[in-house]
C-alpha cells in the first residue's frame, strides 16, 4: 500500500501546539509492506531519516498503533521523503500521519481521522522528544485543524471562509534537534497580560476565518509568546514580516517551530515584492533560500491500495 501527506505550517502566530494548517508545499510518502507472522517487527528504509524503530517518527507511530491493538505482523515501512526535515513544514508529523493511516486502512482497524491523531502524535516523541499534536493532525485530518483537547485528544477543522494561498520563504538553515531545542526555548511562566493579548489574537485569527474576514485575520497572525522566545532561531523573521505587510499581505508567522515563514497573500497583496525582498532578506542573512506557493490541502491519502 502506498499512502501520501501533505506537509502543514503549525502554530500560526499565537496557536503554539493547537493550530495546524496542511498545504500542498510538499508531501512524504510511505510504502507499507505486510507479511503474517507470529511477531511484531517493523523494517525502515528511507533516506535521509533515522532508520531504528524508536528515532522514526513514522515507525515510532505505527508501533505504538500495532501494539496497542496486539497486532503481529512482519512489516517493511518505505519511507520516501518529499518534506524536507528540520524546516518547520511539519516533515516529521507527515511521516507518521502517513504511516498511522496506512495501517489503519490495510488492519482495517476502522479509526476515524481524529482518533489517528493520537497514534501519529506520538511520533513526535522520536522527533522532538515531545508529542505535539498539531502538525499530524494536520497532515491526517487536512484544512486548518485545532486541537481541542491533549488527552485523548480531540481536533476540529476549522472553516475556513477566506480565499488565500500560502508563500513558504524557506531558509535551508540546519538546526540539530530544532523542534527539540525550539521548545525548550517557550517560557514556563508568563504575565497575565502577554496571555491575555494572545488570547485576542487567536480569538481574531478563527473568527477571521470563520467569517472569511481578511482584517480580523490580520490582526490575529501575530505572537508575543512562543514567537518571541524562539527569535533567535529566526533573526531573518522580523525584516520578513515588516515586508510582508508593508506590500499588503494578510499577514504573516513562523512555520511552526521555523526557520521557514508562512506568508498568507491574496489578491490584493503584492506578491512578486513580497517574495523578492523576502528572498533578499534571507540573502542578507548568508542563508540559501528557496520558496514554494502553496493552497490549502487535504488530509492524508491512499495513493496505491495493492
Ligand atoms: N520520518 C521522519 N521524517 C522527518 N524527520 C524525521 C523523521 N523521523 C525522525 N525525524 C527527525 O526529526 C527531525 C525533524 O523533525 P522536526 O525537528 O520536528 O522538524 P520538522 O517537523 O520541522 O521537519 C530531524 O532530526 C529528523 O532526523
Ligand atoms: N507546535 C510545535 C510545532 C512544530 O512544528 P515543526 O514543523 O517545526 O516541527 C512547536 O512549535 O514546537
Amino acid at each position: 500500500m502506498i499512502v501520501k501527506a501533505f506537509s502543514s505550517s503549525a502554530n500560526l502566530g499565537a496557536g503554539y501546539d493547537i493550530l495546524a494548517l496542511a498545504h500542498d508545499a510538499f508531501e512524504d510518502t510511505i510504502e507499507i509492506y505486510v507479511q503474517n507472522s507470529s511477531e511484531l517487527d517493523i523494517k525502515v528504509e528511507g533516506n535521509g531519516v533515522p532508520l531504528s524503530i524508536e528515532k522514526n517518527s513514522a515507525s515510532f507511530a505505527l508501533l505504538e498503533l500495532l501494539r496497542s491493538y496486539d497486532i503481529k505482523a512482519k512489516i517493511r515501512l518505505k519511507i520516501i521523503k518529499g518534506i524536507p526535515a528540520g524546516l518547520g513544514l511539519g516533515s516529521s508529523g507527515a511521516s507518521a500521519a502517513a504511516a498511522v493511516y496506512a495501517a489503519n486502512e490495510i488492519f482495517k482497524l476502522g479509526l476515524s481521522r481524529q482518533e489517528l491523531v493520537n497514534f501519529a502524535m506520538k511520533g513526535e516523541i522520536a522527533s522532538s522528544g515531545s508529542p505535539h499534536p498539531d502538525n499530524v493532525a494536520a497532515s491526517l485530518v487536512g484544512g486548518l485543524v485545532s486541537v481541542l483537547n491533549s488527552n485523548p485528544v480531540k481536533v476540529e477543522q476549522v472553516p475556513l471562509n477566506l480565499e488565500f494561498q500560502i508563500i513558504l520563504i524557506i531558509p535551508f538553515v540546519r538546526i540539530e534537534a530544532k523542534t527539540k531545542k525550539a521548545r525548550e526555548m517557550v517560557p514556563k511562566q508568563i504575565d497575565t497580560s502577554k496571555y491575555v493579548t494572545n488570547a485576542r489574537y487567536l480569538s481574531s485569527l478563527l473568527l477571521g476565518f470563520i467569517k472569511g474576514d481578511r482584517e480580523l485575520v490580520r490582526l490575529g497572525l501575530n505572537d508575543e509568546i512562543i514567537e518571541k522566545a524562539r527569535e533567535p532561531l529566526f533573526p531573518h523573521y522580523p525584516k520578513i514580516k515588516e515586508i510582508s505587510l508593508l506590500y499588503d499581505a494578510i499577514g504573516a508567522c513562523v512555520s511552526g517551530a521555523g526557520p521557514t515563514i508562512a506568508i498568507f497573500v491574496d489578491s490584493k497583496s503584492d506578491k512578486n515584492k513580497i517574495l523578492g525582498e523576502s528572498l533578499n532578506v534571507c540573502k542578507a542573512y548568508g542563508y540559501e533560500c528557496t520558496y514554494k506557493i502553496a493552497k490549502v490541502s487535504g488530509g492524508a491519502w491512499v495513493e496505491r491500495r495493492d
